[in-house]
């Protein structure tokens, strides 16, 4: 059969790798979290001094991005991909309140995009990939055969992320997630480059009162009819 290109873009925490990866995993395509490059990004510019205060040293990053270099290989115990950053597993310290609090930032950066998205269409160039992210349906497939948009109440997510944190047993304050959670949505649909928005073509999922396997059986459903008419 032959294969598509599957984005999957919305709102922060709302469960969107959740559904991507389960689905790749049943079709046998490849999976890419492009949150995590972002988040990668960030956790480099933490680790070498690039963040004074709340300030980026702009100037600096544009000379090392260059330098940043984002991997992933599949993890054979949790079955999903692991994020390298310069050959270094950082899948656990891209998922802390700190980086999560400093992304949003780093990705209104326009050269931080271009690079980013260079890499995701080169990894997406031979189909049979499931992307998720902000601009996925937008700017990095904007072909892409199948495109979802999916969100669902701010508090739902905060919860779903807060659970999250709690099981892997790292500190977690429901209200300061909650205010992550807003002002990222915030700063990622305002600005400039490629602002979160739902393509015209995408199907809109609202996944508030949804368990995971519903919404799986929803996107397989889509899949189906794309693939099959
Ligand atoms: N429908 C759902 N109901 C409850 N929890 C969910 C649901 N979908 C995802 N989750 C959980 O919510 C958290 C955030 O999901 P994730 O897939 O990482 O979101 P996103 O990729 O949109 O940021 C994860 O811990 C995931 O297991
Ligand atoms: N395609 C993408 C993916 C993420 N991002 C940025 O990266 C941040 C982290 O993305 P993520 O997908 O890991 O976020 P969660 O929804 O998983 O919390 C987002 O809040 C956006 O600021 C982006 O700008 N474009």
């Amino acid at each position: 059969m032959k294969k598509i290109t599957i984005a999957i873009d919305g709102f922060s925490s709302c469960g969107k790798s959740t559904m991507a990866k389960d689905l790749a995993r049943e079709i046998g395509y490849i999976y890419i979290d492009s949150g995590a490059m972002y988040r990668a990004v960030t956790l480099y510019s933490i680790e070498n001094g690039i963040f004074k205060g709340n300030e980026i040293d702009t100037e600096r990053l544009q000379k090392e991005i260059g330098n940043i270099h984002i991997s992933f290989q599949l993890n054979p115990l949790s079955g999903r991909p692991d994020t390298y950053l310069n050959g270094v597993n950082v899948e656990n310290k891209i998922r802390s309140m700190e980086v999560s609090s400093r992304v949003s930032p780093i990705a209104t950066l326009g050269f931080v995009r271009e690079a980013m998205v260079a890499q995701q269409q080169a990894m997406g160039n031979s189909k049979g990939i499931v992307m998720d992210g902000r601009d996925i349906g937008t700017t990095v497939f904007p072909d892409a055969e199948l495109k979802i948009f999916v969100t669902a109440t701010p508090e739902i997510r905060a919860q779903r992320r807060y659970d999250e944190l709690k099981a892997k047993g790292q500190e977690a304050s429901f209200d300061e997630i909650l205010e992550n959670v807003k002002q990222r949505d915030y700063i990622d649909q305002n600005r400039e480059v490629s602002p979160l928005r739902k393509a015209d073509d995408a199907l809109l999922l609202d996944n508030t009162t949804m368990t995971i396997s519903q919404q799986k059986e929803w996107l397989q459903k889509q899949f189906d009819k794309t693939v099959k008419g």
